[in-house]
């Protein structure tokens, strides 16, 4: 599977994001082990709060679907830069990414850094630390 490909199904995901808020839209795209591909995008609500960022959408959307190996993640947003995701979506990114998923990160300008759960979110609480 070509990153191109996924960051281009990323970018066509984003055009279904809800934010009459924000009016920032941001698309994501997962690509499982079993070559399965679930895309997501932000959705907003006038409960600020609960709103839903891309990248979990599209998380949730594989793992509901049974599909809990995720091999590569694209996210991508109209930043400057790359885009850089918040602290909640790198805790869930951190339950269900290991240190070989590649996390892509990217712009519509083209901008792209593939990093890692681990430099993303050092030191992430995870379920070893509930072991006794
Ligand atoms: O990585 C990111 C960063 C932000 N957002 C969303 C949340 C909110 O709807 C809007 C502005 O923060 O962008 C995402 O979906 N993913
Ligand atoms: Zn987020």
């Amino acid at each position: 599977m070509e990153i191109k490909l996924l960051i281009d199904q990323a970018i066509e995901a984003r055009k279904q994001a809800y934010t009459p808020y924000s009016n920032f839209q941001v698309g994501a795209a997962v690509l499982t082990k079993n070559s399965h591909i679930f895309l997501g995008c932000n959705i907003e609500n006038a409960s600020y709060g609960l709103t839903n960022c891309a990248e979990r959408t599209a998380i949730f959307k594989a793992i509901s679907e049974g599909e809990k190996d995720i091999e590569a993640i694209v996210i991508v947003g109209d930043t400057d830069g790359p885009i850089s995701p918040c602290g909640a979506c790198r805790q869930v990114m951190a339950e269900f990414c290991d240190e070989n998923t590649k996390v892509i990160l990217t712009n519509l300008k083209g901008d792209v850094v593939e990093t890692s759960i681990k430099q993303l979110l050092p030191g992430f609480f995870s379920s070893k630390d509930l072991a006794k």
